[in-house]
């Protein structure tokens, strides 16, 4: 029998125009495996809201068609259902399609749909937000939330935000406790990772993978400017573990204090409270992965549960 597919557009993702990607659709999904159908979202949370009901329906796959923001959308809402989330990356950062080694051209993802390569990926809770690849409460929180208020994207977006803003901000002061130690201090990043990367290379844990069953802390401190090239380049050429300005610890359950109530889920800005309760839910979302992922993560599991 066919599988049913959704695929949800979000025409504002990565500042790039989506108009041909029905057609795309239409010339290379595999029309034999597949019924399918199209959204496309108005609003914001207006995909979480159609990957909701298409669960209810039945309906196998939601694909979302944009960045990370529209993928937190469509797999938290499909987190803890049958229904498999599968994406095409036409966002500006796209971190998980690139952690999960999803084709970033539209026509190969969408053949790569067609291959049916699925894992379960474990998901991360924190208080009461899902969330799938990268959270976090520093300069990454600040960034998320200036830049969804400046209404631009797209890597270059990203790039002069960050310049604008890097040099006068303050890390704020945070406390984190885990099972075997207790963390203070000021921090530019404390990143909670799932998963490898922010976005567009931009590597904040090298070691993170969706099917662990952990979660990785990134912390990392200010450094002089004259440091800023080096460190930027170790985030890039995935060596930040080896510098002197980052603690990375691996964990399953943490609580976080806060002095600036502000995080980020996948690159989404949400104001929290000041106390956040972290854990990881294993293997709580199914999703199509590229060929890469699927390989890893078999030699990883040794077990033919996960293929779809
Ligand atoms: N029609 C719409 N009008 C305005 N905002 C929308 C619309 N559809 C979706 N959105 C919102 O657009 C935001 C950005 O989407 P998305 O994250 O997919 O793209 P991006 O930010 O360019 O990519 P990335 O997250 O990879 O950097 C999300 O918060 C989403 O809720």
């Amino acid at each position: 029998m066919k599988k049913r597919i959704r695929f949800i557009i979000n025409p504002i993702s990565g500042g790039i125009k989506k108009a041909k990607v029905p057609q795309m659709i239409e010339e290379h999904l595999n029309h034999d495996l597949f019924d399918y159908d199209i959204a496309i979202t108005q609003y914001k949370q207006h995909a979480k809201s159609i990957a909701l009901e298409s669960a209810q329906e039945g309906i196998d796959i939601v694909c979302a068609v944009g960045g990370d923001g529209s993928v937190h959308e469509v797999g938290t809402a499909l987190a803890g259902t049958k229904c498999h989330l599968a994406i095409i990356p036409t966002g500006s950062g796209n971190g998980l399609a690139r952690h999960l080694k999803i084709p970033l051209k539209t026509p190969q993802a969408i053949q790569n749909i067609n291959q049916l390569n699925s894992i379960r990926m474990d998901t991360g809770l924190a208080n009461d937000k899902p969330f799938l690849g990268v959270g976090g409460y520093g300069f990454d929180a600040f960034i998320a939330k200036r830049f969804d208020e400046y209404h631009i994207r797209g890597f270059w977006g990203y790039t002069q935000l960050v310049y604008e803003e890097y040099f006068s901000y303050k890390p704020p002061k945070m406390k984190i406790i885990l099972p075997n130690e207790t963390i203070k201090g000021n921090f530019l990043l404390c990143s909670i990772a799932n998963s490898s990367e922010f976005g567009n290379g931009f590597c904040i844990s090298p070691k993170s993978n969706v099917i662990d069953g952990q979660m990785e802390l990134v912390l990392l401190s200010k450094f002089s400017w004259w440091r800023t090239m080096g460190v930027i380049g170790r985030f890039f050429f995935k060596k930040i573990e080896g510098s002197r300005y980052i603690r990375i610890i691996p964990f399953q359950k943490a609580r976080i204090i806060l002095d600036v109530p502000l995080a980020h889920y996948d690159g989404e800005p949400f104001e929290v409270r000041k106390e956040i309760n972290i854990e990881i839910i294993p293997n709580n979302l199914s999703v199509l992965c590229g060929k890469g992922y699927l390989e890893f993560a078999n030699l990883k599991l040794k077990t033919e549960d996960y293929v779809y």
